[in-house]
């Protein structure tokens, strides 16, 4: 039976939810670095992705808490099918997913945009460039890697706040706990302009 307490307190809990798509090819990490903002930790092991999961996170934002519902989507084709137009209905940001390590995964980024382009994401929702698998950046071999210059020239064409990650191990959070100051939790923040972005809506 539905009792006045439930109603009550679930008007209490209710919090509003905010769906965050994570795309890019497959095997750059979006399974671990999805289960690393939801669950704190890098999953033991990972397997390709299946259509879509779902993970969440609850943030405090200025005493208001916010849910993320975090898509991570399949990144082969086969796996992902007929399920596409149900991953960009109702949208309020996208994460753009490569492996610093694999330029070819940043060169697929491109195709990933034709795919916001074809379901018709508009200009005005947050996009987000995530270099990921920072802690297999060799800095001697700059050529078989994605340069953070490169990134960051990328990011500034797409209009695309640009951060590099590891969801293995992760670089140390902002230890003052200010907002745009080069990181915003795990992520590090590679472009300034962006930084004052970020300052100004997280
Ligand atoms: N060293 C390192 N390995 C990572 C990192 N993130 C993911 N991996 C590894 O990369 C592989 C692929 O990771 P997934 O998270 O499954 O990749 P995905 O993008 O979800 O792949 P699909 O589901 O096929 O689209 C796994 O072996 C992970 O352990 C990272 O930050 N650092």
């Amino acid at each position: 039976k539905y009792r006045l307490y439930d109603g009550v307190s679930s008007l209490l809990t209710r919090c509003r939810t905010f769906k965050v798509l994570v795309i890019g090819d497959s095997g750059v990490g979006k399974t671990c670095l999805t289960h690393r903002l939801s669950a704190g930790e890098f999953p033991c092991r990972a397997e390709a992705t299946i259509g879509v999961d779902f993970r969440e996170r609850v943030l405090e934002i200025d005493g208001e808490k916010i849910k993320l519902q975090l898509w991570d989507t399949a990144g082969q084709e086969r796996f992902r099918k007929s399920m596409v137009q149900h991953y960009y209905r109702n949208v309020h940001a996208v994460l753009f997913i490569y492996d610093v390590t694999c330029p070819a995964s940043f060169i697929g980024l491109t195709s990933w945009i034709e795919e916001c382009r074809q379901h018709c994401l508009g200009q005005d929702i947050p996009r987000f460039l995530v270099g990921n698998k920072s802690d297999l950046r060799d800095t001697s071999r700059t050529n078989s890697q994605v340069t953070q210059e490169r990134a960051t020239g990328f990011a500034k064409a797409h209009g695309m706040m640009f951060f590099e990650t590891s969801a293995k191990d992760p670089p140390k959070k902002c230890t003052s706990g200010r907002r745009g100051e080069g990181q915003v939790g795990s992520f590090k923040l590679v472009n300034k302009k962006a930084e004052k972005e970020a300052a100004s809506c997280c």
